[in-house]
């Protein structure tokens, strides 16, 4: 038995499509969505994914402003640019590129954006109204994760177990919150979990977000399981490979999303999706 796969490739793409008909519409009512993207130092990684955030803003009509920082810029001037972008009705969503240089305090310079603007769904505020179950801004990946649930017939959860690998602010406690609210019953493991494999095993959805190459394997998976690989690792020989053994996993999981062309491009869809809805919002 081998898994069937799930697109993020061509389901990303169908969301960028339905964002570039509900951008075309503001855009036409004077209203264009416009995010604003700022990167601090000259991180070669972060470049790549600051030019593929800006390129899919055109592509789907939002308008994109790029400003690059030297690794040197202070944390005042970052929060006084955040300021005024804060106060700009022309800018509808703010991102910041992680990882910032460690002189600057992320998490202050996170939450200097408005909530109202905080389309990476990073602000304490946005974490709180999604703990207590109130609109607001999504992380981009763990809901381009649950699109993807949905899409395959798994958006709603009651009765099946979950199981999180990770414990990050922006994906795995994001992603257990928003799996809880599907009704799923939610296990949060993590490097120091014992016997992790039997853990995982229990998952009838299983979302690995722990930074660790092919560290979850076949025999760690339910058979027929939903497999979602949020990893994203540069192997030595500049390769990339998720945090899930696809070759292993592959004979045992139900569905099971691919590294590349899974999680990533589904993230970059949900953050010009959360763009348009910060404009349409006003
Ligand atoms: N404020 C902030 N918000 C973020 O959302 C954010 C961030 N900082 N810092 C870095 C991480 C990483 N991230 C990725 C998004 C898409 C792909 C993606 O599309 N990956 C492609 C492959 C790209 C490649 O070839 O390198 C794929 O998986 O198919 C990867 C990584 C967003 N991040």
């Amino acid at each position: 038995m081998t898994a069937q796969r799930i697109d993020g490739k061509a389901l990303a793409a169908q969301v960028r499509s339905e964002v570039a008909v509900r951008a075309a519409a503001l855009t036409a009512a004077g209203r264009q969505p416009a995010l604003a993207v700022i990167l601090v130092g000259a991180d070669p990684a972060s470049q790549v994914y600051v030019r593929n955030k800006v390129s899919a803003c055109e592509q789907a009509g939002l308008r994109s402003v790029l400003e690059t920082y030297g690794a040197e810029l202070r944390e005042a001037e970052l929060l006084a640019r955040i300021h005024t972008m804060n106060q700009d009705d022309a800018i509808h969503g703010i991102l910041v590129q992680l990882p910032l240089p460690p002189h600057i305090d992320a998490q202050r310079v996170i939450e200097a954006i408005s909530p109202r603007k905080d389309v990476d769904g990073f602000h304490v505020a946005s974490a709180g109204a999604l703990m207590v179950g109130q609109p607001g801004f999504r992380p981009c990946t763990p809901l381009g994760c649950m699109r993807m649930l949905e899409h395959i017939g798994m958006g709603k959860l009651r009765g099946k177990h979950a199981v999180v690998v990770g414990r990050s602010n922006i994906v795995g406690k994001p992603m257990a919150l928003m799996l809880l609210a599907a009704d799923a019953t939610v296990t949060i493991a993590h490097s120091g979990t014992p016997d992790l494999a039997a853990t995982c095993r229990h998952a009838d959805v299983l979302v690995a977000a722990v930074g660790r190459p092919r560290m979850i394997t076949g025999s760690m998976i339910k058979p027929g399981a939903v497999v979602i690989d949020v990893g994203i690792n540069r192997l030595p020989d500049g390769s990339l490979c998720g945090d899930v053994d696809f070759e292993s996993a592959q004979d045992v999981a139900g569905w099971i999303t691919p590294v590349p062309g899974g999680v990533g491009p589904m993230t970059i869809a949900m953050l010009l999706a959360n763009t348009v809805q910060a404009c349409a919002q006003g």
